[in-house]
């Protein structure tokens, strides 16, 4: 794998078993990437240090996943001018929703591309960080479009019987 360009970043522990679908998703695309605990509201200063050094470390894509009062992309998207690819964590008291709602109404100028709630959207968003990667990487690209044939192959025409 080359450099490091993808910054896997949530909330807390507990949002692992979510995200790592975004981490396994780019294993599979042989994509290099890290992933930290930043929260927003319990370690703000690594928040900014994350933010502030994101560019200059050579990342390109932030995704970012938070549960509940999800500040944490939205805050991230304020700290760099990388794109940041927002995932809602389920939540038990209110499903997520809460989730989607904090990170998908950003004021204008500091938008978080922001995707369905839960694991899906974990790997989608490891599917559009590597889409945007794969813009000036050929390679990446046709694993992706690999990726997808199969995908789609994988798809019976007729439902099958259990
Ligand atoms: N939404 C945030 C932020 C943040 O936005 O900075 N930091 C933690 N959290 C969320 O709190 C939820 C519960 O966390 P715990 O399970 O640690 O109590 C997690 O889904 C996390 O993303």
């Amino acid at each position: 794998m080359d450099d490091i360009q993808i910054g896997i970043i949530m909330g807390s522990q507990s949002d692992w078993p979510t995200m790592r679908e975004a981490a396994d998703i780019l294993d599979t695309l042989g994509v290099a990437h890290e992933v930290r605990i930043v929260s927003a509201h319990r370690t703000p200063e690594r928040l900014w240090e994350y933010g502030a050094t994101a560019v200059d470390r050579g990342l390109k894509v932030i995704i970012a996943g938070a549960g509940g009062a999800a500040h944490l992309p939205g805050m991230m998207a304020s700290k760099t001018r990388l794109p940041v690819i927002g995932v809602p964590v389920q939540t038990k008291a209110l499903s997520g929703v809460d989730s989607l709602y904090s990170i998908l109404q950003m004021p204008r100028g500091y938008p978080v591309a922001t995707m369905a709630i839960g694991a899906g959207g974990a790997a989608n968003a490891g599917l559009l960080a590597a889409e945007i990667l794969a813009l000036s990487d050929p390679r990446l690209a046709a694993r992706l479009d690999d990726w997808r044939a199969s995908l789609s192959a994988s798809i019976p025409e007729t439902p099958q019987d259990d």
